[in-house]
């Protein structure tokens, strides 16, 4: 029996309130923040490009989901290669403009497109392979362990970790979970609770990456890997990914509407707000 756990899951999103009350721009106009090149039939290479961190707002979230969408209407497409553009940084998270100083309404339109997109990611029976060329934190990091496998650039400079509770965010459940599942319960406690960021070979140590390669071999690497995997048999690989997700992917699709209001709530609080903005002029300031 063929289980498309994608299009199990996605449904219940959208009995939701999932719709977003932001209009897109058509894809074409957009394409200058991400590149999607198909190096054959079974897989594609998919690099964000929105300068100077890919950092993640509402119109990107969106942008990127609908290319989540068009990678699973493609039957003969096996993986993707997750990678960035952008010199130094693979993700730096959500855009903190958009939590800062934010209208309710957009926030929680901005989180409703983070849990759309982690659903479509961690929830995709496809196999992704983030190829990590630089800086992967916050959100950046949740994105990357939601991929199947991580090889990360040789650079004791890039950091990769999830400092959340530096700017008083507890990370949400299913970040929580994605991180147990990836480097265990006890690491994972550490990391969160006391913002740990990592270089490379820190994290290779702990799991939360797989491989260190040198920059120049990053892409070759992940399309080896790519290559090997695309020719495990297909339905036993997907129902494989299936059962081994399914039980923390239901866990934040069956609750949806909790992890928002927790999120606005938290982000609205004053003392968080006033974290942010010290933050955000600490990174102005650098
Ligand atoms: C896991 C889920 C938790 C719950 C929800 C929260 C999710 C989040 O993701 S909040 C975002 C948290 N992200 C971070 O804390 C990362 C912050 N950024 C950095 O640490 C650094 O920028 C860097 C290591 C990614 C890159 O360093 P560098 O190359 O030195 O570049 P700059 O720091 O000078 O940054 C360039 C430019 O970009 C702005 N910027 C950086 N990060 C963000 C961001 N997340 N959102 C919005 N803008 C960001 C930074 O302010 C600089 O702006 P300009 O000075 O105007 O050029």
């Amino acid at each position: 029996m063929s289980i498309n756990f994608y299009s199990k899951f996605f449904p219940l999103i959208k009995k939701g309130v999932a719709s977003v009350p932001f209009q897109l721009r058509p894809l074409s106009t957009r394409t200058d923040l991400f590149n999607v090149e198909n190096k054959s039939e079974e897989y594609a290479i998919f690099r964000l490009n929105k300068p100077p961190v890919n950092s993640l707002n509402l119109e990107y979230l969106n942008l990127l989901n609908n290319q989540l969408d068009e990678f699973e209407r493609n039957p003969k497409l096996k993986g993707i290669i997750l990678t960035s553009d952008v010199k130094s940084t693979f993700s730096a998270g959500v855009d903190i403009l958009e939590m800062y100083k934010c209208e309710p309404k957009r926030l929680e339109a901005v989180w409703r497109a983070v849990q759309d997109f982690w659903i479509k990611l961690y929830g995709s029976k496809k196999i992704y392979i983030a190829a990590l060329n630089g800086h992967v934190l916050a959100l950046g990091c949740a994105i990357a362990m939601s991929c199947d496998y991580r090889i990360m650039v040789d650079n004791d400079k890039t950091k990769i970790g999830i400092t959340a509770v530096l700017l008083g965010i507890n990370a949400p459940s299913w970040v929580k979970n994605t991180m147990i599942n990836t480097i265990g319960f006890r690491e994972t406690e550490k990391s969160l609770k006391f913002a740990k960021i990592y270089n490379p070979h820190q994290a290779l140590k702990l799991g939360l990456i797989d491989e260190i390669v040198s920059s120049d071999k990053l892409l070759s690497r992940s399309e080896e890997v790519m290559k090997t995997w695309c020719k495990i048999p297909t339905l036993a690989r997907e129902m494989t990914k299936e059962s081994m997700r399914s039980e923390t992917l239901g866990k934040l699709v069956n609750n949806r509407e909790v992890d928002v209001q927790e999120f606005i709530t938290s982000t609205m609080d004053p003392h968080l707000q006033d974290n942010l903005g010290k933050y955000l002029a600490s990174l102005k300031k650098k």
